[in-house]
């Protein structure tokens, strides 16, 4: 297991009932902050529809005024935080154990008691919150614990002028991403979902033959982007004896090879050629935006099939829609997509020989419940200036 000691640490913690040992002693009030990924350019006072800049237009509520002054109260629950917003109960009810929570629109609307106050962000799964303006209105912001491994959605540059730090998930997130890896290159390669819709169908025929799949079993997977995830892909597709290959821009794994058998690809076309299922498992970096393109997808093999469990923009939407519709390649499944969701007119969604899933990656009960861990343990160090598990620095 790549477990690090950091991620044993913070296991650890939410063993514990109620105060870990690590947790600082005053009130760390955290905005919930719940965006949607199409929201992204968007502004936080727009996005959240409120007269912002109403600072002290309305007053606190009794309940959040006690969570305040009480030093060693861990803080307070907005009762609309919940499916309003998108964050789960136990995920709330985890975050009270150890910080003041004040939702955004609480925030915006007692702005001036709060502002002071707020020295934490959690970012929701890759929801864009935080911008020049929320940032100039926290003086007292050191950490956004996002909730999630990508940061593609944060500004870390500008984030870091400001002298906050920003942290992110990347031991909570691996195992519940390779599974969906594993599932979309399982349910395009039996087409799972055209399958089902026969069978529910009750006007077409039960055994086609001309809709069949193709073996994952002893096939060829090249994953792209061997870090955490990618070796837990590897990891399971060991299990159905494929031959792996992987192609790493920057670092070949050696370690990792070895445990898994795979073979490095130095250069990416070649994985690409001999591949049978390629898997894109890499980060959204500005130097990575749309590395598959119409050349990249030229060289699969015309029965070769694209999973992308990274970000949407990875790939070339427009190219991956001529290739898919001129069977440049056989099949590919997306649980990533650019924009999310897909306007409910485009292209790929009037293929059949793609399987797009909506972000789910992360979707599990146990991968968000760790992933809130995960986030808790990384404000909580930065706070108590502490070693911090996960940092992630602006390159
Ligand atoms: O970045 C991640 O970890 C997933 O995409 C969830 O947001």
């Amino acid at each position: 297991m790549l477990r690090s000691k950091a991620f044993n640490l913070l296991k650890s913690i939410h063993l514990m009932s109620g105060q870990p040992k690590l947790a600082y002693k005053g009130i760390h009030p955290v905005i919930a902050s719940h965006g949607h990924h199409s929201h992204r350019s968007v502004g936080y006072r727009q996005r959240y529809k409120t007269g912002a800049g109403s600072a002290g237009g309305r007053t606190l509520s009794a309940a959040l005024t006690k969570a305040m002054s009480e030093k060693e109260l861990p803080g307070l629950l907005i009762l609309d935080i919940g499916g309003t917003y998108g964050v789960q109960e136990n995920i709330v009810a985890l975050l009270k154990k150890h910080f003041c929570l004040i939702t955004m629109k609480e925030f915006l609307e007692n702005k001036k008691e709060m502002s002071k106050k707020i020295q934490s962000v959690f970012v929701s799964e890759c929801r864009p919150t935080v911008d020049q303006e929320l940032l100039e209105s926290l003086p007292n912001l050191k950490v956004i614990g996002n909730s999630g491994v990508g940061v593609d959605h944060l500004n870390l540059k500008m984030i870091s002028n400001f002298g906050v730090k920003v942290t992110n998930t990347p031991h909570a997130v691996a195992d519940s991403t390779a599974d969906i890896g594993m599932a979309l290159m399982l349910a395009s390669a039996r087409r799972l979902v055209e399958g089902s819709q026969i069978a529910i169908s009750p006007h077409t025929k039960y055994f086609a033959v001309d809709w069949l799949g193709v073996e994952v079993t002893r096939a060829t997977l090249g994953i792209i982007g061997m870090g955490r995830i990618g070796y837990k892909v590897a990891q399971r597709a060991r299990a159905f004896e494929m031959k792996i290959l992987y192609h790493n821009r920057k670092q070949r794994r050696k370690e990792e090879e070895q445990a898994v058998g795979a073979h490095y690809c130095e250069k990416m076309e070649d994985l690409l050629q001999q591949s049978d299922f390629v898997m894109l498992v890499v980060n959204l970096t500005p130097e990575n935006h749309k590395m598959i393109g119409k050349k990249e997808l030229g060289l699969m093999k015309p029965t070769a099939t694209l999973i992308n469990i990274g970000r949407g923009a990875l790939i070339d939407q427009d190219a991956l829609v001529e290739a898919l519709q001129n069977n440049v390649i056989r099949a590919a499944a997306l649980d990533v997509t650019y924009p999310e969701p897909l306007p409910r007119d485009h292209p790929l969604l009037k293929l059949n020989n793609i399987i797009i899933t909506p972000h789910i990656g992360t979707a599990t009960v146990q991968a968000i419940q760790m992933m809130a861990e995960e986030a808790i343990a990384n404000m909580l160090a930065v706070l108590n200036g502490q070693p911090i598990p996960s940092e992630v620095f602006p390159k």
